[in-house]
């Protein structure tokens, strides 16, 4: 005898952006999640529109809004890839109706840490500056390069090229990678890293881990680590050429984190890459 197999609702927030039209075509074609809900900012255009349509699919029934409360008490997890702000107060909501909450969102600093922690003690968070196995796994090979490498002899910098709209710099990506690196040698990143360098600089500071950015076009995102010594340099590349890479991650997270405990996760737990030494 087939047992039916839940489906997992799941809101698309920021609906109208690059990200949040992704995610309603990826959800359209992934079995096991079906889109709940579709939620855009307070005087967005596309209030009101049926977002199938919104996505460039046929109409699927759910419609734009901006009331957020009753769908996320309707939906079992809700992908986000907005805005810092916006992001805090889905987390708010996410742990109010104790669902799921996938954040993509870039841009956030270390004081949103503390509401997004007291958030997940009731939801299930998975935030990650980039949601694709590529550079989830290209962090670990940065790790132990890292670690392999002595600090005094292996310089390390992070460069990455994103489209001319990106507001945030240097990328979520960028800052893991950095994360990695410093992870393996051991390093705090926040006192190590150098991310403006212009006019006269002096030489470089052993041990730092620098950043460089580039905008423009529309280069879905672009990030290379370099490891560079005395006639010598090691680069390790990433190079995504399709939104579809981060929105297929944000549903396996939100379909990995269904039935976790509440708590703060990464996509390294999701990917079973947590951890390994
Ligand atoms: N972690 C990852 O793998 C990835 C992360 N990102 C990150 O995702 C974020 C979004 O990127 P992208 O899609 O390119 O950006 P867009 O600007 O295209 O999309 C963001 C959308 O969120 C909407 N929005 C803003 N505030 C709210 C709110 N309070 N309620 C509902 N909707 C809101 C915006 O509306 P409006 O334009 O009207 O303000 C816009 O439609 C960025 O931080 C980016 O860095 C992107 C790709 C991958
Ligand atoms: O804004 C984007 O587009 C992207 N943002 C993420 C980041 O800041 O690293 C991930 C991806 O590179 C695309």
């Amino acid at each position: 005898m087939s047992q039916a197999v839940a489906s997992m609702g799941l809101i698309v927030v920021g609906a109208a952006g690059r990200m949040g039209q992704s995610l309603i075509r990826t959800i359209d074609e992934i079995d096991g999640v079906h889109l709940a809900g579709a939620i855009e900012r307070t005087g967005s255009d596309a209030l009101g529109r049926d977002a199938g349509v919104l996505a460039g699919l046929g109409p699927n029934g759910v419609t734009v809004t901006d009331d957020a409360l009753p769908v996320f008490a309707q939906a079992d997890g809700v992908l986000d890839f907005t805005a810092p702000a916006a992001s805090l107060e889905f987390a708010d909501l996410a742990a109010q109706a104790r669902i799921v909450h996938v954040i993509g969102t870039t841009g956030m600093s270390e004081s949103d840490e503390p509401r997004l922690k007291a958030a997940s003690r009731h939801a299930r968070i998975v935030k990650s500056g980039n949601m694709s196995l590529g550079v989830n796994l290209m962090s670990v090979l940065v790790r132990d390069a890292a670690r392999a490498l002595a600090a005094a002899d292996w310089d390390i910098e992070v460069l990455e090229m994103h489209h001319r709209h990106k507001v945030d710099a240097p990328s979520g990506t960028a800052l893991l990678l950095g994360e990695a690196a410093a992870e393996g040698r051991g390093i705090d990143l926040a006192t190590h890293s150098v991310r403006v360098r212009d006019g006269h600089t002096g030489a470089r500071e052993e041990g730092s881990i620098g950043f460089a950015t580039l905008r423009g076009g529309s280069v879905v995102g672009e990030h290379t680590v370099m490891l560079a010594t005395e006639g010598e340099t090691i680069e390790l590349s990433h190079k995504a050429t399709d939104r579809s890479i981060f929105a297929r991650g944000a549903v396996r997270a939100a379909l990995w984190a269904w039935p976790q405990k509440p708590g703060y996760y990464s996509m390294l737990d999701v990917l079973g890459l947590a951890g390994r030494d």
